[in-house]
């Protein structure tokens, strides 16, 4: 990514389609152990197959609610998903077919040759077979790769509308990892500012804003009674927002996180944007640290300016709602590289 966008330095790029590409390479890379191209899933491409998949999963079907409509599948849903999911079917069983065949010459393993060990050894307690692994990496691919994309795009989106905090972040940069070389891995444990703004962005745009709940017993949570059985929803949006919990909610500011304990891995019920619990998100530490990586690169490798004549506060912050709550707008920049190498 840092290459592609050197080589468009001075020209408007789109950054979400981007960081897009680069968390969809990064996805594939750990699960399937290489890149795939865009037109090996479909002519859609990767991020719209996976968008349209999310934002089909995230409709309000008309047939959940009246059971006899399910039938008609009044708005098309079930058809589109039934498509799409012979689409995803027919990429996975190439990508295991592909794993099948060269599983005795590899050296190191993927998920995939991983899972298929598993399958091949018998010795499961319970059924695994094809099915349960494309199952797995469906939800690996829907899970991982929009997510931490989103998350990036966001916390660039609150940087260009806050110059100051930009600066302040690409200073830190500059002081612990210097204009010489790119960021590593292990210099993200220096970088305490970058933590804060990536909680604050975290938290002022939740990626996941409501994530479900099923009460296996009755039981009484703060006052009220929730019977056996019952759906919950939580809002995560609402309670990162919420200002009672927290001053000026709506402003983007990470200082509020200096000298503050609350974190992000789902200790803190006030700040959960991988959720929290027995079914929070199982990749938080992988997460933060795609999401902290990608974003130091993209600062600290250039002065991400705005098209010409855009101002900070023309940058809006409309958001496109679904599981994965994304920017309404791909956000454009001009970017300059400002490393010395
Ligand atoms: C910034 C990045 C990410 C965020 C904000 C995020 C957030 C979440 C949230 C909120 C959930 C729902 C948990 C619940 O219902 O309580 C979830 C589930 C999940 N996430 Fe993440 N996630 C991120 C990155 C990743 C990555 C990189 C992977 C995998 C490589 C991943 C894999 C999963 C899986 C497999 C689930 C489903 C867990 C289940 O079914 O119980 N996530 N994530």
């Amino acid at each position: 990514m840092i290459n592609s966008l050197k080589n468009d330095g001075g020209c408007v790029v789109d950054l979400s389609a981007k960081v897009a590409k680069l968390s969809a390479d990064i996805t594939c890379s750990m699960i399937f152990g290489k890149k795939y191209m865009d037109e090996d899933l479909d002519k859609r491409g990767f991020k719209g197959i996976l968008q349209e998949a999310v934002h089909l999963a995230a409709t309000p079907n008309l047939g959940d609610f009246f059971p006899f409509l399910g039938v008609i599948d009044l708005q098309g849903i079930t058809r589109k998903l039934k498509e799409l999911s012979k689409v995803f079917d027919g990429f996975l069983e190439k990508i295991i077919d592909e794993h099948e065949q060269s599983r005795d010459q590899k050296q190191s393993k993927d998920l995939v040759d991983t899972m298929l060990d598993i399958m091949h050894s018998g010795e499961t307690e319970f059924q695994f077979d094809r099915t349960n692994i494309k199952a797995i990496l469906i939800d690996m691919l829907v899970a991982a790769i929009d997510t931490s994309a989103t998350s990036v795009v966001w916390t660039v989106t609150e940087l260009l509308r806050h110059p100051h905090v930009m600066k302040k972040l690409q200073k830190e940069l500059e002081e612990v990892v210097g204009l010489e070389r790119m960021v590593k891995e292990s210099d993200l444990e220096k970088l305490n500012y970058l933590d804060m703004v990536v909680k604050e962005g975290m938290r002022l745009h939740s990626v996941v804003p409501v994530t479900q709940r099923e009460a296996m017993e009755d039981c009484v949570v703060d006052g009220y009674h929730i019977r056996k059985g019952s759906r919950i929803m939580i809002n995560h949006y609402a309670i990162q927002r919420d200002p009672n919990v927290w001053p000026e909610p709506e402003k983007f500011l990470p200082e509020r996180f200096v000298g503050s304990s609350i974190d992000i891995r789902g200790r803190d019920f006030e700040l959960l944007p991988f959720s929290s619990g027995r079914r929070s998100c199982p990749a938080i530490p992988l997460g933060i640290t795609v999401v902290r990586l990608m974003l130091a690169q993209l600062v600290h490798c250039f002065d991400l300016e705005l098209p010409k004549g855009m101002q900070p506060c023309d940058l809006d912050v409309d958001e496109h709602f679904g599981i994965v709550t994304c920017k309404e707008n791909h956000l454009m920049v001009v970017p300059k590289y400002r490393l010395n190498q």
